[in-house]
């Protein structure tokens, strides 16, 4: 099987323009196939402050009004991708940037719960994933670069959290490919203090996030990214990994960077 590298980033690197174009070349210079997504929860934030449009996040997602949809939609598939693409095409990486709705890539069943209405946020699983048109893509040497935006097939767009869609599509992928699915953050990894930036884990398995969860040492974002890492790699992704945004090339050239995700 031929290597396939997904990397996920998200909050305030896309928020920082030198970092994340400092990021976009690492990025560029992988070999290989390789796949982009990315959020930019911490960008609508602002906007939605500077608008105000009053945001509202339970379990990890944002509670999406029609406001908010169209307020993220701007902002995640519109500035953020087509930012992203161009300057991945200045580093000579012939990236393509996509919302779920183009080319049916990723379709999304709009979230039911008993008592939270969540709005027009969308759940995935396996199947919502167009792994043919992305395969084929990948085959022709293109790096598609999705946003965290996704669409119902009825007409409507959806908000995804964009590390429940980082880990699907490998889900789905890891069939085809050998694939590494990494978690580009802002710590070294996951941090047993997260006062201490050099506590990260070299490995992490489910019993130990169990008690690292249970000791109060888990919160905000790492939550629900390492309930996605877990489930890819419950799900057949070859390698999974939470590491510093800095350290994408170390981690491609030696692989041993951050806290890996173990069974
Ligand atoms: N034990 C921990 N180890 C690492 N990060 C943690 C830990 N506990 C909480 N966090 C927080 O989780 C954040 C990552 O989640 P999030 O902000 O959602 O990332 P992103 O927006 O990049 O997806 C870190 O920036 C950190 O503040
Ligand atoms: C439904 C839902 O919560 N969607 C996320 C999508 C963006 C995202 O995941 O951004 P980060 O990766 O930067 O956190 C949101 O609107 O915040």
């Amino acid at each position: 099987m031929n290597k396939l590298h997904i990397i996920k980033i998200g909050g305030a690197l896309i928020d920082d323009k030198k970092s994340l174009k400092a990021f976009l070349e690492q990025f560029s210079q992988i070999e290989g196939a390789k796949i982009l997504i990315h959020g930019g929860g911490k960008v609508a934030e602002t906007l939605a402050e500077k608008l105000k449009i009053t945001q509202t996040m339970i379990d990890g997602r944002r509670i999406t009004n029609k406001k908010t949809l169209k307020l993220v939609t701007m902002v995640y598939a519109g500035r953020i991708n087509k930012n992203i693409v161009a300057k991945l095409q200045s580093f000579n990486c012939n990236a393509m940037g996509f919302s779920g709705a183009d080319g049916n890539l990723i379709q999304a069943e709009k979230r039911q719960h008993p008592t939270i209405n969540f709005g027009f946020v969308g759940d995935i699983n396996e199947k919502s994933i167009n792994q043919e048109l992305i395969t084929n893509m990948i085959n022709l040497g293109l790096v598609p670069v999705f946003s965290a935006i996704t669409h119902d097939k009825k007409g409507n767009l959806l908000n995804t959290n964009a590390d429940t869609i980082a880990g699907t599509i490998a889900q789905t992928l890891s069939k085809n490919f050998e694939t590494e699915l990494l978690f580009c953050f802002d710590k070294n990894g996951v941090l047993e203090n997260i006062e201490d930036e050099n506590s990260n884990l070299k490995t992490i398995n489910k019993q130990e996030f169990s008690e690292l969860k249970s000791e109060g040492k888990l919160h905000k974002g790492i939550l629900p990214k390492l309930e996605n890492a877990f489930r890819a790699k419950e799900n057949g992704v070859q390698k999974v990994s939470l590491i510093n945004e800095k350290k994408l090339s170390d981690q491609i050239k030696q692989g041993n960077e951050g806290t890996e995700i173990c069974l």
